[in-house]
């Protein structure tokens, strides 16, 4: 993708009528350049309103850029933007085409339409079905689901038919661990075994954490930064940081804690610090002992994580999941 912008025009009832709220345009997409590698598992991650919808229905041909271009394995995707459905497996925030299927026939049916003959379509359907853990329910109606089993009966379809390419927007949202884990798992499968290429959509930090090989960070239909989680949490430095959770108030009566307290961002019973190593572990020293470890409810001390990076660049972090 090179020089990508897309503007949403204010809806025209509303400039009619002269509103103030909401008129204005809204620059979703801001010269977005990215350039994603053949078996590369990419990521975009920021909170609601960044724009990563937008740029994935751009990638996929659903919607038109105002300006740059697209290029997927060599097809100008701007210019025939309905070669992308030949080309990717797309799966959107909302799936509801799919629910009146059962699982199982949800699953063969998008295999049948991307090619394969009906057999091939059925040994698909019962190896994915096992693969995410949806044999039970291959019997169900989607509709008839829970949200995140219809997520994954969803992320089952997305993953038939041997697609070279998986734009998948949150693939995960709604999902248990265990579920959750048996997409990652199936995803980085197919890149293993077939070099598959994955852009998925995220705002879960241990997510893009876990199988991301880079990350592109979006802000206001920007892309603020782009590197591996690796290479981007070296961005921060080598700060830690520690939640300490009080039972009640804190112990300012202990000097240690006290001073402390003018550089603690404060949520409730919560104070969360970021310190060097050294200060960091003689603040633990100090809370795991006398006074201060009786006032102390937990604590927890961690390296730094994509959640600080993002905080670092200026983001907004009230947005993003961490578990
Ligand atoms: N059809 C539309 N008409 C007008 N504005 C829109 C439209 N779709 C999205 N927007 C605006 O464009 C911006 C980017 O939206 P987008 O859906 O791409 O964000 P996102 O990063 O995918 O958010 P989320 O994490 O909530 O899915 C937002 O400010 C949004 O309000």
């Amino acid at each position: 993708m090179r020089g990508l912008t897309k503007t949403y025009a204010a809806p025209r009832r509303w400039r009619r009528a002269g509103r103030d709220a909401g008129t204005a345009p809204v620059r979703a997409s801001d010269g977005i350049a990215l350039e994603v590698s053949t078996g590369e598992i990419f990521g975009l991650l920021g909170p609601n309103g960044a724009g990563k919808t937008t740029l994935v229905r751009q990638l996929t041909g659903l919607l038109r850029p105002d300006s740059g271009s697209i290029t997927l394995l060599g097809h100008d995707l701007v210019r025939h933007p309905r070669r992308a459905a030949r080309l990717l497996a797309y799966l959107g925030q909302e799936s509801t085409a799919l629910d009146e299927l059962t699982v199982a026939l949800a699953v063969e049916t998008t295999a049948r339409l991307r090619g394969l003959d009906a057999d091939a379509a059925r040994r698909e359907r019962d190896a994915v079905l096992d693969e995410l853990g949806l044999t039970p329910l291959a019997g169900r109606p989607l509709k008839k689901l829970s949200g995140g089993q219809r997520r994954l009966a969803c992320v089952a379809a997305a993953l038939t038919g041997g697609r070279p390419v998986l734009v998948l927007d949150e693939p995960t949202a709604g999902m248990d661990p265990v579920a959750r884990r048996a997409v990652w798992a199936a995803i980085d499968r197919r890149r293993a075994e077939h070099g598959t290429t994955v852009v998925l959509v995220t705002h879960n930090v241990i997510e893009a954490e876990t199988v991301l090989d880079r990350v592109a960070v979006l802000d206001a239909g920007r892309v603020i930064a782009c590197d591996t989680p690796g290479g981007l949490k070296a961005t921060v430095g080598a700060d830690v940081r520690l939640d300490l959770v009080w039972r009640g108030e804190a112990p300012l009566a202990v000097p240690e804690i006290a001073e402390l307290y003018g550089s603690a961002v404060i949520t409730g019973r919560r104070w969360t610090l970021r310190l060097p190593p050294e200060r960091a572990r003689a603040v633990v020293a100090t809370v795991t002992e006398g006074p201060a470890f009786a006032a102390l409810d937990d604590f927890t001390l961690a390296t730094p994580s994509l959640e600080d990076v993002y905080l670092a660049l200026g983001g907004r972090g009230e947005g993003l999941e961490r578990s």
